[in-house]
């Protein structure tokens, strides 16, 4: 559950148009004048409740909050104001998911399963099976090779595939199944089914609406870091649309 959630973000040391290097160091060494601190408010009062089973899509115009929402559910972000409960561990699974870029795809499925909290046994039984959901290993042994020759497409997929090899109380997505091709989306969209299943909360942002209609049953969308609307996604998505977003 989220309750009246307030995030904001502090910027140190943002320039305001009159600083330069000089003005910086005499700062520094002077002690003259005040740091700037600059604010970013990117989520205002977000309430919603969020259940067992369900699979829910957050939509909204860059940079509108989606990314930082999930962030503070996932707990990766302190609350200004309100609070986040949740039952279980939220895990975020995002593009940008620390995976290292200069191990190979290989230790990185290792790693990744060991940090998600599985044995050593449980990883190397899971191992082929998380390879080939993601399908980075069908135009040659890309699985061997350090991820950063990845393309970014592969490397969310083998994200994707990484995390969704576990059961999760809630699992948090944001984008990956919009950079897949369609054989991924698909195999994705039928794991998400089964995480559901076994009573897990799913949260996806996504740019793309078919993603979004395809998986989800209930969609938020967020515009300026305010909750516009919440509701099936059928009648989120069209007002979304007819408002002009894609
Ligand atoms: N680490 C950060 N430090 C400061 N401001 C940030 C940071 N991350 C995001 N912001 C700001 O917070 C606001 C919300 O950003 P956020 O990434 O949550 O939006 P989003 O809806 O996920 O965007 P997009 O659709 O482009 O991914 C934006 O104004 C952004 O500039």
């Amino acid at each position: 559950m989220v309750d009246d959630l307030h995030i904001v973000y502090r910027i140190y040391g943002a320039g305001t148009g009159r600083g330069n290097a000089t003005a910086a160091l005499a700062r520094l060494l002077l002690r003259k004048g005040s740091p700037n601190v600059h604010t970013v408010h990117a989520v205002r009062g977000v309430t919603f409740t969020a259940y067992r089973g369900e699979a829910i899509g957050i939509i909204g115009s860059n940079g509108s909050g989606k990314s930082t929402l999930l962030k503070a559910i996932a707990g990766l972000l302190p609350a200004d104001r309100g609070k986040v409960y949740t039952e279980g561990q939220p895990s975020l699974l995002g593009v940008n998911a620390a995976l290292m870029n200069d191990l190979t795809g290989a230790t990185n499925v290792l790693l990744g399963g060991l940090a998600m909290g599985m044995s050593q046994q449980e990883v190397r039984e899971r191992y082929q099976g998380i390879v080939d959901f993601s399908g980075i290993n069908e135009h040659g042994d890309f699985v061997s090779l350090p991820m950063r020759t990845y393309s970014s497409g592969m490397a969310a997929r083998l994200r994707f595939s990484i995390a969704a090899a576990k059961n999760h109380d809630v699992l948090m997505i944001d984008e990956a199944l919009a950079t897949g091709d369609r054989a991924f989306q698909k195999r994705s969209e039928e794991r998400i089914r089964e995480l559901r299943r076994e009573a897990g909360t799913v949260f996806l942002v996504s740019h793309n609406n078919t993603s979004i209609r395809d998986t989800c049953d209930r969609v938020l969308w967020i515009e300026q870091g305010e909750l516009l609307m919440d509701g099936p996604t059928e009648e989120v998505v069209r007002a979304y649309e007819d408002a002009g977003g894609k």
